[in-house]
């Protein structure tokens, strides 16, 4: 004990504290343990409201670089407009809750206020009391975590206001990774307030700057489209209790307290120790490598200061690593080609032996080989199941609906494992992959086109510095047994992967006020425009239907093939295209618009376009 720092005799009497907090369950609790703790820790920074980069004042108010600082939440006191529940319901996108969180933007109303936010946050907590029977808001804790967006400040402050108002114990991460949340849920550290019940990441993925949105989590893995419907149903009911000025909740908000902890200390150190462990527990396995990172001004920074400079890589020559939620340089997404061309343009300027690139919030990656090939979409996909494969013979592996037939016969013939063509969306080739294994399939790996993929060893979390940590396993491996460094180990390892010459996807609105819906939905009128297509394919010799299909229609013709299907979210039909000639596409284009040319609320100008009619 004698050897024990003041910090960490302080730690272990807070993770006392909250030890005894998880046990309390009077209505004492929180006042006992915010004397407690009041008393054990520096006074830090009063009130919620920092504005600016939270990252940067997390590390210089948390002189420990671990543990936990705290404040206090203050209410917000704005006059608060009327909400419809219509209008809480439209803010949802599939498994999430996206909306327009900054004011400016022509055409483009504010939808996520404070005061919404804040109803959110509670209905959250509402619905994770419900799940967990029998336990009091009092005995829940939920972490939230926020990307680089502007907006990420207000709306954390306004999160933590309705948690709060909940009753619920709210932890703060300041600038996260979208995986690090879920697995808030999972880590058993008392010290870092963990597990939480919950968590909430404040994030709108790649959407420009005035959007954001919310991620929810439990130990169980993201919520479901039911479960943000519930929570949006429950936030418009306690939005109109905060609209009608309950002054008494907003009272009991400002005087709670929130914590604020550096988990991404703790989430990044577990990528460590998972390279250390693969190579064979090598303290550097990464020694000598020189890999770039690309984080797209998103939250993806951190992979490289507590990622790859402790394995031993050479980091220099990454780019774009500072937290800028107007995303100055690019769009951080690795299914935007101007991205590409940026991480692919560091690789190759810095003769690097690795590019590594993450969209805003981590759950989605890339990687360019030394040569400046990119690992994305069917690539990267080729790629992990090779991995995957090699650990788990015969596996099956679940992608999107987009992929090419090229990658089936390279997963099916050169790998020998299965692959499982199901819908577009990384929620719902995740649940799949849980349900074949739950039915006796084994499936290791559900990965999407879009840089979303999930590992069974992972929890099924999808993450994209995960995907990129079993890379790197890869490159410290094959160095350690001789096989050379560089990235060519990964090269190689797609040898055989068959590519199109042409691959397309465009994208055909269908425009909601014409009066060709007839007032029906959107999605109705684009099932109508499948069902005519389909007719069509059947009656021409040339085209092939694929005769197992889980969304839209897919058809084989001309040595390439197409799809057609209902965008996840949007009032548009995307139209995929891979064929081995651009004369080859465009006779599937053809065949594509003479079958869907009468719908004329189907703006089939791109298309039109493709055709060079
Ligand atoms: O159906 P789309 O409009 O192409 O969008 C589909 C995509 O939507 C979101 O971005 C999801 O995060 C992705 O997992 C999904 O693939």
């Amino acid at each position: 004990m004698a050897a024990l720092s003041g910090k960490v005799v302080q730690h272990n009497l807070v993770a006392k504290c909250c030890q005894q907090d998880r046990e309390l369950s009077t209505k004492y609790r929180l006042y006992y343990c915010t004397l407690s703790r009041r008393n054990l820790l520096p006074p830090v920074g009063g009130k919620l409201a920092w504005n600016g980069n939270s990252t940067m004042q997390l590390d210089a108010l948390s002189k420990f670089k671990r543990g936990i600082v705290y404040c206090n939440a203050a209410s917000s006191s704005t006059a608060i407009p009327t909400v419809e529940k219509s209008n809480f319901l439209k803010l949802q996108n599939g498994s999430d809750i996206r909306g327009v969180a900054v004011d400016g933007v022509e055409g483009e109303p504010l939808t996520l206020t404070e005061t919404v936010t804040e109803a959110i946050a509670a209905g959250f907590s509402g619905w994770l009391l419900a799940k967990k029977k029998n336990v009091s808001s009092k005995c829940l804790r939920v972490s939230i975590g926020h990307d680089s967006r502007i907006s990420a400040q207000k709306l954390q402050d306004a999160v933590s206001r309705g948690l709060a108002r909940a009753g619920v114990e709210v932890i703060q991460y300041g600038l996260a990774s979208t995986p690090a949340m879920f697995n808030s849920t999972l880590t058993e550290n008392e010290e870092f307030s963990c597990p939480v019940d919950g968590s909430i990441m404040i994030t709108a993925s790649h959407l420009p700057y005035n959007r954001n949105g919310f991620k929810f989590f439990t130990s169980a893995g993201g919520l479901g489209k039911p479960d943000i419907k519930d929570i949006l149903e429950r936030a418009a009911d306690i939005y109109k209790n905060i609209a009608n000025d309950d002054s008494k909740g907003a009272e009991t908000a400002a005087s709670l307290d929130v914590k604020r902890v550096d988990y991404m200390s703790v989430y990044a150190s577990n990528l460590v120790a998972a390279v250390r462990k693969a190579a064979g527990n090598i303290e550097k396995p990464l020694e000598g490598f020189h890999i770039v990172v690309d984080a797209g001004n998103g939250a993806g920074g951190f992979f490289v200061g507590k990622v790859l400079e402790p394995l031993g890589a050479i980091t220099s020559g990454s780019q774009f690593l500072e937290p800028d939620g107007l995303f100055p340089n690019h769009i951080p997404n690795p299914e935007d080609k101007t991205a590409m061309k940026a991480i692919t343009k560091a690789v190759l300027d810095n003769r690097a032996d690795l590019g590594i690139i993450f969209d805003t919030d981590v759950d989605r990656s890339a990687a360019v080989d030394s040569s400046g090939r990119e690992f994305n979409r069917n690539r990267l996909i080729a790629l992990m199941s090779a991995i995957i494969l090699e650990e788990h013979p015969g596996t099956t592996i679940v992608t999107d609906s987009v992929t090419s037939d090229g990658l089936t016969t390279f997963i099916e013939k050169k790998l020998g494992g299965k692959h499982h063509r199901f819908k577009r969306g990384y929620k719902n080739v995740i649940d799949e992959a849980i349900r074949l294994n739950s039915v006796g399939e084994e499936a290791h790996l559900a990965i999407e086109t879009s840089g979303h993929g999930a590992l069974k060893e992972n929890h099924w979390l999808d993450d994209g510095a995960y995907l990129m940590v079993k890379l790197l396993n890869k490159l410290a491996s094959a160095r350690t047994s001789g096989l050379g460094g560089g990235s060519k180990v990964l090269t190689d390892m797609v040898e055989g992967l068959e590519e199109p010459a042409v691959a397309v996807e465009l994208r055909l609105k269908i425009d909601q006020n014409h009066p060709d819906l007839q007032g029906g939905s959107f999605r109705d009128y684009g099932e109508a425009v499948l069902k005519q297509l389909e007719n069509t394919v059947e009656l021409d010799a040339k085209l092939l239907k694929a005769p197992v299909n889980y969304e839209g229609v897919r058809v084989s013709g001309y040595g390439g093939w197409f799809l057609l299907r209902l965008s996840l979210h949007d009032p548009v039909l995307p139209l995929n295209i891979e064929a081995p000639s651009k004369e080859d596409a465009v006779k599937l284009a053809h065949d594509v618009l003479n079958a869907v040319k009468e719908f004329t609320a189907l703006d089939t100008s791109a298309l039109t376009k493709f055709v060079g009619v």
